[in-house]
């Protein structure tokens, strides 16, 4: 393209070439909320297990209580738990509790307040029975061997229940890739405490960390490093040596005598595969191998690299646990006028309300620079603007990244 830049989807393409899913382990259920199925799920029990009752009430054959105000003999109770071990025959019923094993020769369940009890073990049906009420039948929500879980499935509550139900005390998920953070820069300090003018809070990797625990990864934190090539270097091969799947370098990319990133990790052996992409915030982004080791250079400004993060090592970590990239951006509508692009594609940040229907408006915060995570705080979603996007009007279709 004529910037001679390289496009935001062919740089995600390069980052994501290739890229091997994670092998499978096995965790305790108890400890999988949030993790990938690695294999599909089948049912290893049938449930329920027999037909049960779906209420209170009495077991009977539906032909004995096919008019109202017909009366029956009551031989004996079945809670849930404890199946009646004998047989209801004509003109019996069985008293019956909501999830109990419905008794052989019953076919029907007469509710509670459909019955009227009478002296000497009997009741009185005020009710007619239809065959088969309120029964759930054996298998109705699942028989052994059913796939009830795909591969790639991300475990909430719903599906949690589901696989214990199931008799999965262990699931098989996707390893979690271990993501090394490494903030470079001689300014940069920890927070807290007495901070002289001259130094900066290595801000950066705490968001950072949220997003990758968040997109399932593991952070693990390297700390700070100043401008330092040899300090740099060595905090580099920790990261390797501590079984790193991803490296994520913060600072340092662009083109300044301190800015030794490429540098350093072309030193440690990566394999360049771009440097500045046709993006606003974020240009100098690095990008690499070091063996299976994917490397990104994120640039420095916070805005810059949250946005690097959220286009390039969220699908990066997705991609390792096994799942497609997705499209991050959702239709909306300017809330107001933005001028012509130039040739980087622009992420705008921008607040999110909605319009009178209940769609989504993007409207741009009047700030952009990509030093001010006060604007990008209080944003909702960044505008993607296309390189030469043409002047839009408020009112116009766009779309746009929900900022978690
Ligand atoms: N002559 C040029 N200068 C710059 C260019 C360029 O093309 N030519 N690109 C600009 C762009 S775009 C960006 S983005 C920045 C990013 O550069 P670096 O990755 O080298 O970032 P630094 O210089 O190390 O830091 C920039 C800024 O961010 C602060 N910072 C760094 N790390 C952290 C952190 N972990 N937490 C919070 N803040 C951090 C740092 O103190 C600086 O203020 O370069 C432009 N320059
Ligand atoms: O692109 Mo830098 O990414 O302007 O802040």
């Amino acid at each position: 393209m004529s910037s001679g830049l390289l496009p935001v989807e062919a740089a995600l393409a390069r980052v994501l070439d290739g890229v091997a899913p994670m092998p499978a382990e096995d965790v305790p259920l108890a400890e999988a909320r949030g993790r990938i199925l690695a294999a599909p799920l089948a049912a290893l029990r049938t449930q329920p297990p027999a037909d049960v009752s779906a209420m209170d009430g009495y077991a009977v054959r539906a032909a004995d209580v096919a008019a109202s105000a017909s009366e029956l003999t009551v031989i004996g109770t079945a809670p849930a738990g404890t199946p009646f071990d004998g047989t209801v025959g004509v003109g019996q019923a069985v008293r019956i509790f909501t999830g109990a094993h419905l008794p052989a020769g019953a076919d029907s369940v007469l509710l509670q307040e459909d019955a009227e009890t009478l002296e000497g073990g009997r009741i009185r049906a005020r009710e007619a029975v239809r065959p088969g009420q309120h029964v759930r039948r054996r298998g109705l929500d699942f028989a052994a061997g059913d796939i009830m879980l795909p591969a790639g499935l991300k475990l909430g509550m719903r599906q949690l229940s589901l696989a214990a139900a199931m008799n999965h005390a262990h699931v098989p998920v996707r390893r979690r890739p271990r993501v090394a953070l490494l903030a470079t820069g001689d300014e940069l300090v920890p927070p807290g405490g007495d901070i002289p003018p001259d130094r900066i809070v290595a801000s950066n990797s705490f968001g950072l960390a949220a997003l990758i625990a968040e997109a399932g990864g593991v952070p693990i934190d390297l700390g700070i490093v100043p401008d330092d090539r040899a300090r740099f270097a060595a905090a580099v091969d920790d990261g390797l040596a501590d079984g790193a799947d991803i490296l994520v370098t913060l600072g340092g990319a662009s083109v300044g005598e301190h800015d030794l990133s490429r540098e350093v990790l072309a030193g440690r052996g990566m394999e360049l595969g771009f440097w500045k992409i046709a993006m606003r915030p974020g240009k100098p982004l690095i990008f690499g191998r070091i063996g299976a080791t994917r490397i990104l250079g994120l640039p420095g400004n916070p805005v810059s690299s949250f946005v690097c993060a959220l286009l390039f090592l969220r699908p990066l970590i997705a991609a390792k646990l096994g799942l497609p990239p997705g499209d991050p951006t959702v239709p909306a509508r300017l809330g107001a006028a933005m001028r012509a692009n130039d040739q980087r594609q622009d992420y705008v940040r921008a607040t999110l309300t909605e319009d009178g229907n209940g769609l989504p408006v993007a409207t741009p915060l009047p700030r952009q620079d990509s030093s001010m995570l006060s604007t990008f705080a209080s944003a909702g979603c960044l505008i993607v603007r296309p390189p030469h996007a043409p002047e839009a009007k408020a009112g116009d279709p766009c779309r746009i990244v929900i900022l978690p």
